[in-house]
């Protein structure tokens, strides 16, 4: 579990989080979303305990950050796939992370297996392509088999096989009970990942639910509308709260009635009707209108 408690971070007049709140529970693959710049790897960070809280508190399991990064036992994370040294071989870089956590050479085989790296353990780094070194990370987060787990960015660079073994992979981790966390800044990608998300931008909580609440959510449906008489049909149904768009392929989007509303209006005007569809919000749709106030932020603004 972690639970992130009205948690500020301020980088000398940025403003890199801000009264930021919400926890992330076993069992379930959270993620955790927002443009670039959000905040996401700031707030990862903090969870490590890699960077300390300007105010408020990041607890890990009920306990809280007390100046030292959490051991690999407590919290396995990939923050930067590159961070690996080039010169070193898989094998060699997994062994010195198990050395310096004082876990058992046993566990480097283990996880070597477990990200399919196994074939490639004695190559070097340095020749791998971003998906491989994506697997390594991966495997280095599993290392101390913690009960936490958090990926930034793991699909970067990954091929439609490597999207699903990871995929595969956090499902399985999450069944075991473990708490995984996975951010990314494409709701493409976490439609299929995640189970519940959190979506944040400038730094704030914009939303959080199961994925299931994020496609129930969206209010944003229109009604594509087709007749010969666009014009009319704008009349008809003009009025408060109402907006009708004339699309490229000359059907009307119509936002603001329902399309047996529309049906009604059409047959009272006398307009002829030759298509009538109700459309849903992509959930990509959905967060694009949750976050268009906060990509125009660019790093380094103050606030
Ligand atoms: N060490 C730092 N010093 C100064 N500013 C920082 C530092 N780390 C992050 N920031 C700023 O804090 C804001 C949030 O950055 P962060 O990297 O956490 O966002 P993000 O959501 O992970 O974005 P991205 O998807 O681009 O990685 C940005 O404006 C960034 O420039």
């Amino acid at each position: 579990m972690i639970e992130v408690d009205d948690v500020t971070k301020r980088y000398g007049r940025t403003t890199a989080v801000h009264g930021l709140s919400f926890t992330v529970a076993p069992g379930q693959v959270t993620g955790f979303l927002g443009p670039n710049g959000a905040g996401k790897s700031t707030t990862l960070r903090m969870v490590l305990g890699l960077t300390s809280p300007t105010s408020g508190t990041v607890t890990v399991g009920g306990r809280r950050f007390r100046g030292l990064p959490r051991g690999l036992c407590e919290v396995g994370a990939l923050l930067d796939a590159g961070d690996a040294h080039g010169g070193r071989t898989a094998r060699a870089h997994l062994a010195a992370l198990a050395r310096g956590n004082g876990l058992p050479r046993r566990r480097v085989d283990e996880v070597l297996a477990q990200t399919g790296l196994t074939s490639v353990a004695g190559r070097r780094v340095g020749g791998f392509s971003l998906g491989m070194r994506q697997r390594l990370g991966i495997a280095g987060a599993l290392l101390g088999d913690p009960p936490v787990l958090l990926f930034d960015e793991p699909l970067n660079g990954l091929d439609p096989e490597g999207i699903r073994w990871v995929r595969g992979l956090f499902r399985r981790l999450a069944d075991e009970g473990r708490t995984v966390l996975v951010s990314s800044h494409l709701m493409r990608e976490m439609e299929h990942t995640a189970q519940r998300l959190i979506v944040i931008g400038r730094g704030e909580l914009i939303a959080t639910g199961t994925l299931a609440e994020f496609a129930a959510a969206d209010t944003t449906t229109d009604v594509s509308v087709r007749t010969p008489d666009p014009a009319a049909l704008a009349t008809a149904l003009g009025g408060p709260g109402v907006e009708v768009r004339v699309e490229d392929d000359g059907s009307c989007a119509v936002t603001g009635l329902t399309a047996r509303r529309i049906g009604d209006l059409a047959l009272l005007h006398r307009i002829p009707l030759h298509g009538l569809t109700p459309r849903r919000a992509s959930l990509e749709e959905t967060f694009m209108g949750l976050t268009s106030d906060s990509v125009e932020y660019g790093s380094g603004n103050a606030r």
